[in-house]
């Protein structure tokens, strides 16, 4: 039987089918040509728009060449040796250098951790933001510039009219992180890779970071992969988690289902090292009871 929506009295829309991910992973594997072995050993995972998925392991699980292999930015002996990966529907083995240059930025991003070398230490932040608008949106000097304080104040960056004029070595790492992120959505991607962006910096900065990638999700349907060693951060910010180990994805659903019925041994150690600290502070109360 149909019912009916009580605001309008009208039969609901029927419901709509899943969002075609943004970025879409299908067993991908991942060798070092010069040592001659796999690395990583077969990653399937989708994000939709608005979405959050979190990759959480140890170090040298693998976390940043899968993040690596999806941006097309792999070291050079480095290889997809199988797998898809798709990127809002294009499959990215056959996106040709040109191809590529149109994609990055503007369908996929990243930040990553140690903004400062991802800047020009001697060319103004205001000045790097605009030349991605230039480049990426063929904006002109002027607009490229306007908009360029758009989004150092986008990035709740306080005075972003100072900002803009000053050189990275005159901000801190947090506020290089912003400029980072205004530089990385400049171009409105629909995917944003933030590897460890927050790892150095300190617990407040760090959240007030990741809520401003929030923020963005939420505004403007951004869909997110966070990589993190730390399981409280994922927990607390991701729809979906992997869980990965030595090349391996150990465990994968969403999060409240990983963190309440972790099926691998793996999983139970990192929640067990984070009950220490608390991680259900970061759990939602249903979660807890
Ligand atoms: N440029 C490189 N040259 C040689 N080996 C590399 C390179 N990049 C990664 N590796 C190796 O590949 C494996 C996976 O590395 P990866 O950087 O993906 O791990 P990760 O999970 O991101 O670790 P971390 O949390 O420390 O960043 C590791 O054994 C690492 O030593």
């Amino acid at each position: 039987m149909t019912t009916l929506s009580p605001a309008t009295g009208t039969a609901p829309a029927p419901e709509r089918a899943p969002a075609r991910p943004v970025l879409s992973l299908r067993d991908v594997r991942i060798a070092d040509r010069a040592a001659g072995r796999e690395i990583v050993h077969g990653v399937s995972f989708d994000v939709t728009s608005g979405k959050t998925v979190g990759i959480v392991g140890e170090s040298g699980s693998g976390k940043t060449l899968t993040c690596r292999a999806a941006l097309g930015i792999l070291p050079a002996h480095f290889e997809v040796t199988h797998g898809t990966i798709e990127l809002d529907g294009t499959d990215i083995a056959t996106l040709t250098p040109r191809g590529w240059t149109a994609v990055r930025g503007s369908v996929i991003s990243a930040v990553f951790q140690d903004p400062a070398s991802y800047l020009n230490p001697s060319i103004r932040v205001g000045e790097q933001i605009a030349e991605v608008l230039r480049v990426k949106r063929g904006l002109g000097r002027r607009a490229a510039r306007a908009h360029a304080l758009g989004l150092l104040s986008a990035v709740r960056l306080r005075d972003p009219e100072l900002v803009r004029v000053q050189y990275p070595h005159e901000l801190s790492g947090g506020m290089l992180q912003r400029v980072l992120i205004a530089a990385a959505v400049a171009a409105d991607p629909r995917v944003l890779i933030a590897d460890e962006a927050t790892t150095a910096l300190d617990v407040t900065v760090q959240a007030e970071i990741l809520d401003l990638l929030d923020d963005l999700r939420e505004r403007t349907g951004l869909g997110l992969v966070l990589v993190s060693h730390d399981l409280a951060l994922v927990a607390q910010r991701c729809d979906e988690v992997l869980v990965m180990r030595q090349g391996e994805v150990v465990e994968q659903g969403p999060t409240a289902a990983v963190l309440h019925r972790p099926r691998h041994a793996y999983t139970r150690l990192l929640i067990d090292e984070h009950e220490q600290y608390g991680l259900e502070r970061f759990r939602t109360p249903e979660e807890n009871a």
